[in-house]
């Protein structure tokens, strides 16, 4: 190492223990569990975990340099310690009480009754999605969730409007659940399909607003649907969604946003923006863990009216779609009216094992003050990260910079947390095992993209200026390596 770049290591270290001491934010690591770099590293479940006699590892004390540098929470997001606390609670709940658990209120209780609990768990997720409570329901999983939204809203006309717009490289899922809807209808993606190319970014795809607006004008005759997503997973780009949502509209399209990676990310404001419809899953930044369960918004100018069955008869319908009161009276049946808002699109009982892990997240989001101040946090974060990797005054050598480039916006309000970054042909094996070796964790996208987030409510300064030094470490041994 050169010593200007030690001094450059030395004044970012400097510079980031400050910014994280002044940070009116840094209490929220200490709701999380942060993995040690040596349980990254072990091939093992802990023994006290095999055996069922422990907790998970909150039992040893660590230390900040024993943590792993997690960078990841795109992709999943860390276990807060409230977790195991309130699943603890639930089981318990299951345990002592078995089906009186539905209706039950148990005094100390944090936990509402199963019966209850998607109430709770919508009006912890409006806000973190700027809706009221009526307008969201916490209901099974993404896909399923946009199949949901798709076969209530969708309705094609093959002599007018017939088409579903979305972006040309959406993750795989968005594209399937796209194909199937058309071909559920009896349509192809051939003739209905229309993806989204940007003219003036077609490698990396980023689709400007002009670009977007301009294509929706193009093709608003024989487009009936438009699904795009908030933040886009690859490249890490925020779309300008309400400029968007108005313009679709305008043109009689109905509007899905998938957003996966926007929600707990940056705030939202769905019901303003005047959204039609939207979904989301949990397990990213908002830290519920592996495919737990998701969410969705209706906005209420499409389930208002509900007069008769022309105003839901697409809709898939299930009985805990039924009004509350009524959702037990299996008498009524057959004659499916929904219940009001987006809580008359559920369908089963939601999983109360999920639901709890959901809700002890959105305690810590509660904690923090809710979504805008983890993004000025978050702005922050990135922004650093973003100078130790880029300015020529950052902690890498020119000819480490020389490696790789970012394909997120530089623009930070065109951007979440973050930065994806396109390394050199055949770098990326090497730097992932370098950077597993080094305790840091982030994702990859083969064959040249990782991917790198500072999520604002487990995430330090301190940790971005340990990711570059691996990373331009790892890029050093990547170089020798490969070339
Ligand atoms: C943008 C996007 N859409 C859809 C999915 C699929 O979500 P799920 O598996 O929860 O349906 C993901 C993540 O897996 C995603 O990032
Ligand atoms: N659910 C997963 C399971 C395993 C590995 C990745 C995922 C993801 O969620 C991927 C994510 N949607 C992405 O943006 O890449």
């Amino acid at each position: 190492m050169s010593s200007s770049t030690a001094s450059a290591i030395a004044a970012a270290r400097e510079r980031a223990q400050a910014l994280d001491r002044d940070d009116p934010l840094a209490f929220t690591r200490g709701e999380f569990t942060i993995p040690t770099k040596a349980q990254i590293a072990s091939s093992h479940l802990p023994d006290s975990a095999v055996s069922g006699s422990g907790d998970n590892n909150n039992t040893t004390t660590t230390t900040d340099d024993d943590k792993c540098v997690y960078l990841c929470g795109n992709s999943l997001g860390l276990q807060p310690k409230r977790t195991q606390t309130r699943i603890n609670q639930y089981l318990t709940t299951w345990a002592t009480q078995g089906v009186q658990g539905h209706f039950k209120p148990l005094d100390g209780s944090p936990l509402p009754t199963w019966l209850d609990a998607d109430e709770r768990a919508a009006k912890l997720i409006a806000p973190i999605v700027g809706a009221s409570e009526d307008e969201v329901a916490v209901m099974q999983t993404l896909t399923a969730n946009l199949h949901l939204l798709m076969s209530a809203f969708y309705r094609p006309d093959i002599n007018g409007k017939h088409k579903i717009m979305l972006e040309s490289k959406a993750f795989p899922s968005d594209h399937f659940a796209v194909e199937t809807q058309l071909r559920h209808h009896g349509l192809s993606p051939a003739n209905s399909m229309i993806t989204l190319t940007s003219p003036s970014s077609p490698e990396d795809n980023i689709l400007t607003t002009p670009e977007i607006l301009s294509a929706i004008t193009a093709h608003a005759a024989s487009t009936a649907l438009l699904l795009l997503p908030g933040i886009q997973y690859y490249t890490g780009q925020l779309l300008d969604i309400p400029t968007i949502t108005s313009h679709a509209r305008a043109h009689g399209i109905f509007v899905i946003w998938d957003l996966a990676h926007a929600v707990g990310n940056v705030p939202l404001r769905l019901h303003d923006w005047a959204v039609d419809a939207a979904a989301w899953c949990s397990y990213k930044y908002l830290n519920s863990g592996p495919g737990s369960i998701g969410g969705l918004f209706v906005h209420e100018h499409n389930s208002r009216v509900q007069e008769d069955e022309s105003d839901y008869a697409n809709r898939l319908a299930g009985w805990w779609g039924n009004p509350k009161p009524t959702r037990f009276a299996m008498a009524t049946v057959p004659g499916f009216r929904p219940a009001p808002g987006a809580a008359g699109f559920q369908l089963s009982n939601p999983s109360i094992l999920d639901t709890t892990s959901l809700c002890a997240s959105l305690e810590v989001f509660a904690l923090a003050g809710g979504v805008d101040p983890l993004r000025e946090k978050s702005l922050r974060l990135t922004a650093f990260l973003e100078e130790l990797l880029f300015d020529a005054q950052g902690i890498l050598a020119a000819e480490e910079r020389a490696l790789f480039r970012v394909i997120t916006p530089r623009d930070p309000a065109q951007r979440g947390a973050q930065l994806s970054l396109m390394l050199r042909d055949g770098l990326l094996a090497v730097v992932m095992r370098e950077l597993e070796g080094r305790g840091v964790v982030v994702d990859e996208r083969k064959p040249d993209v990782i991917r790198v987030a500072p999520a604002p409510l487990y995430n330090t300064f301190g940790e971005c200026v340990a990711f570059v030094e691996a990373f331009g470490e790892a890029l050093g041994v990547a170089r020798n390596e490969v070339a």
